[in-house]
């Protein structure tokens, strides 16, 4: 098959931030997304229902003429975050979802959950009226392997929550692991599971082996190769729990290319020309569309698009910039270190 035509994809994990940075990165989103569930870890972050609205306004100000491009928003999860808040958000359509993340877990995540006790009525709340949680499902502890820490946020966080919350919808975001696949697997239809475009493509050697890649650094960080190839088995499968979040995450090049780092992956702009090269490899191409255009939809109860992408194999490699400039600055894009002949008919 050289050419596919999809509904329209949605990115179901989406960083656009704001300001210089949401206008010279959202053009990347819309050129091929209809939707986007959009995190809220700005600083501050996004806490209230009149917050997400206030963003929602800055992002529809900052969309290129003519994009038909709907942003999906989601509310920060504090520890007094205003149950009758969530659900008055929920039931203006305003918000799709809430975003836990374990307080230290990741960028911006400090404003987030330390005590999980403190969230229990916010929770309880969102199993009634069907909100789903996202979830960052990573540790903090110091004392457990970074490798580790997705591994037992599952076994210790993520089913006693579940457990002590009959009913709560979860998304399980950017699972990076065989152990995050199986658990997902094992679950009913009120468990899903996001999966990136670059941790189909990276193992942990892409980000050490022959000097350090900072672009490559994300959290979760990337895992052992059986790892990946569990994501790719489960991405490809057609399964209807899984489905794309690409977590695509700038940072400017200054913040990542130093001695500390920020993390995260930029591919909003390539990511379904590397889903279109991952999924052929895989003989998955016709499942593709499950992936980036129906599962999500279904999982958070929304049409599937009818607008459509079609995306075309050729001789010649697909090219994109390797930076963005935005006003905040440039934004390197992420580089699959392997030539892709896949093309997104825009
Ligand atoms: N994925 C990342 O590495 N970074 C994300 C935060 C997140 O999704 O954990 C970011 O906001 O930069
Ligand atoms: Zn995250
Ligand atoms: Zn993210």
């Amino acid at each position: 098959m050289t050419r596919i035509t999809l509904p329209r994809p949605d990115d179901w994990h989406l960083h656009l931030r704001d300001g210089a940075m949401l206008t010279g990165v959202l053009p990347e989103t819309t050129r091929h997304f209809a939707r986007a569930i959009v995190m809220p870890n700005l600083v501050p972050p996004v806490v209230t229902g009149a917050e997400a609205a206030a963003y929602r306004a800055r992002i529809l100000a900052a969309l290129p003429a003519g994009a038909g491009f709907e942003p999906l928003m989601t509310l920060y999860l504090t520890e007094t975050t205003d149950p009758a808040d969530v659900a008055a958000a929920a039931a203006s359509g305003l918000v799709k979802a809430v975003k836990l993340y374990p307080a230290g877990a990741t960028t911006n995540s400090h404003s987030g959950v330390r005590d999980f006790d403190k969230v229990r009525g916010v929770l309880e709340k969102m199993a009634e009226i069907g909100l789903p949680l996202c979830v960052h499902g990573e540790v903090v502890d110091p004392a457990v392997d970074i490798f580790d820490r997705e591994a037992v946020f599952i076994e210790t966080v993520l089913d006693p929550i579940r457990r002590a919350t009959p009913g709560l919808r979860v998304v399980m975001e950017h699972i990076t692991t065989r152990d995050g696949v199986d658990y997902a697997r094992a679950q009913g239809d009120d468990l899903g599971a996001t999966i990136t475009t670059h941790h189909l493509i990276l193992n942990r050697n892409h980000i050490l082996v022959g000097g350090i890649k900072p672009h490559y650094y994300c959290l979760p960080v990337a895992k052992r190769e059986h790892h990946r190839l569990a994501l790719r088995e489960a991405a490809t499968s057609g399964e209807a729990r899984f489905f794309l979040g690409t977590d695509s995450a700038p940072h400017v090049d200054p913040l990542k290319e130093c001695a500390c780092g920020c993390a995260g992956c930029f591919t909003a702009t390539n990511t379904m020309q590397l889903l279109a090269h991952v999924f052929e490899e895989e003989g998955k191409l016709a499942n593709l569309a499950a992936f980036a255009s129906e599962n999500g939809p279904r999982f958070y109860r929304l049409p599937v698009n009818t607008a459509t992408l079609t995306l075309e194999k050729t001789a010649t490699p697909a090219s994109w910039p390797a930076k963005i400039e935005t006003g905040a600055g440039p934004v390197t894009v992420f580089d699959p270190g392997f030539p892709v002949f896949w093309h997104a008919i825009d």
